[in-house]
């Protein structure tokens, strides 16, 4: 179907006249009296065109479509990177105008080919205010169904079921995988799905120097965990119905995806942060405190930071280059888009850093997240290819809130401060000197300390527009 296909009716909404233009993928549509609104659709925020049904008089009667009207279903982006669900509905006199624009619609949607059809939804019940039940009942499965999205849940019944899952089943009658979770479940989904690509292509995803192969089913999130970084990172807010919203219309980014091993095996694949010292002994304390929800990561957080322990160690950076403050990844990323591999050619050249660290992170992405607005790395990109190894020097309990405050500040940046190093590279080491804490991997523990990161580049794809880039304007006394 072409482009420049028209329709032009005027409608009856809400008993008032409503002129309706369909050109050029946009629906239009203006009131014929004060106060003359008009208003813009475009094609891709439309979820979907159903026909209308008349009120059953009794529960027994089979609904009987009203031939006179119907409804699009869209969203609309607010100005706070919320998608918010809306409808439209139009009547008119004869069937036929009303038939020829439920089938025009229905067939332009359809050339939305990318947009999922059949979802394997995993759900795990026990991350963060353990509702990811209730987050999906609410939020996503209305919307599905106005979608008409065929989602099959699955309800995780044991930590790492969901990546066992995906190793080993057949995944030939979905063409997507989402899940309700934080970090940690959307680890176990793209943990899964990795290991069951490198399974099925017999690679060995032991051997560092052999790429991990990309699963090509896109990955959908919606946050029903504690922190939400990916989630956050992706579309600007933890809104579950935003997420919902970002699966339907599937759009996607490539997510970088930074592969841990130790001397012999692949550890862990992440997809936020892998953190050393102060955030490693924050995640096996707090993982003690799991009763108290989200809040425990401040009362272990607080605890952490008066004990103010510092860790030696040494870490080896490839081909370390400065992070350069620039532009942020936001949706349309030039830099996540180009493909400059300029460096790739650079020869190995490896600088250490030897020291006592309050804490070492390697950030694949910025981190940010409700409570840390521009987070740990805040020139890290979803899909450049890069890591950001943030290297916190030990010091007194000052420093240690100089850096909590700066986190939370949406007008500082970590580097900023004088006890901050931060490296942009593609891969890192990193082994003890002394006492050991412990890795935290996406939230999760990881208990050797000696150990090796590398990224892929874009190995996964994920469904989202990408984070929109709201310019915030300072509005002063009396508007001015
Ligand atoms: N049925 C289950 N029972 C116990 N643990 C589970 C189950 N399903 C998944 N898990 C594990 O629960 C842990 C926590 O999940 P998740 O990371 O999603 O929540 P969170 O830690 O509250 O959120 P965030 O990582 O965003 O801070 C993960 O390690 C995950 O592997």
């Amino acid at each position: 179907m072409s482009e420049d296909v028209v329709l032009l009716t005027t409608f009856t909404n809400k008993s008032k006249k409503i002129r309706v233009i369909f050109h050029k993928n946009t629906l239009i549509w203006d009131y014929e009296k004060p106060p003359f609104e008009q208003k813009t659709l475009k094609l891709e925020n439309i979820l979907s065109v159903k026909p209308n049904y008349f009120k059953c008089s009794h529960p027994s009667q089979d609904p009987q479509i009203d031939p006179y009207s119907f409804i699009v279903h869209y969203g609309i982006r607010l100005p706070s990177s919320k998608w918010k669900y809306k409808n439209l509905n139009l009547k008119h006199t004869d069937p036929l105008q009303v038939t020829s624009w439920i089938k025009t619609l229905q067939a332009k949607l359809e050339e939305l080919n990318h947009r999922p059809k059949k979802l394997l939804m995993f759900i795990n019940p026990f991350g963060g205010r353990k509702n990811s039940m209730h987050i999906y009942t609410k939020y996503g499965k209305p919307l599905f169904e106005i979608a008409d999205v065929e989602v099959t849940v699955n309800v995780s019944q044991r930590k790492d079921q969901i990546r066992d899952l995906l190793i080993n089943c057949s995944l030939d009658f979905f063409d997507s995988v989402a899940c309700v979770g934080g970090d940690g479940t959307l680890s176990e989904l793209f943990n899964g799905l990795v290991l069951r690509k490198c399974k099925v292509e017999g690679i060995d995803a032991d051997n560092i120097n052999t790429p991990l192969p990309n699963p090509k089913i896109p990955v959908g999130i919606i946050p029903g965990g504690s922190t939400d970084t990916v989630a956050y990172c992706l579309h600007g807010t933890t809104d579950p119905t935003t997420a919902v919203f970002h699966i339907i219309y599937g759009d996607s980014v490539g997510l970088d995806l930074v592969s841990v091993y130790n001397e012999k095996n692949l550890l862990k694949i992440y997809a936020s942060v892998l953190s050393y010292g102060y955030l490693g002994d924050v995640a096996y304390n707090s993982d003690r405190h799991r009763w108290m929800g989200p809040q425990r990561y401040n009362y272990s957080g607080f605890k952490k930071l008066i004990a103010n322990k510092g860790y030696q160690g040494e870490v080896a950076i490839l081909n370390s280059k400065d992070v350069v403050p620039s532009q942020k990844c936001y949706e349309n990323c030039d830099k996540c888009r180009s493909d400059d591999e300029t460096d790739e050619k650079d020869e190995a050249q490896w600088k250490t850093v030897q020291g006592k660290f309050f804490m070492i992170s390697g950030a694949n992405i910025s981190c940010a997240c409700s409570h840390s607005p521009n987070g740990i790395a805040p020139y890290s990109h979803l899909g450049d290819g890069k890591i950001h190894l943030v290297l916190v020097k030990h010091g007194s309990i000052i420093n240690n809130l100089r850096l909590l405050l700066n986190l939370s500040n949406k007008k500082k940046h970590i580097e900023e401060l004088p006890f901050v190093e931060t490296y942009c590279t593609k891969e890192f080491c990193f082994r003890p000197l002394g006492s050991t804490s412990r890795w935290n991997c996406d939230g999760e523990i990881q208990h050797q300390s000696n150990i090796r990161a590398k990224v892929s580049r874009q190995l996964l794809t994920i469904f989202s527009r990408g984070r929109p880039n709201i310019v915030e304007t300072e509005t002063r006394c009396c508007g001015s």
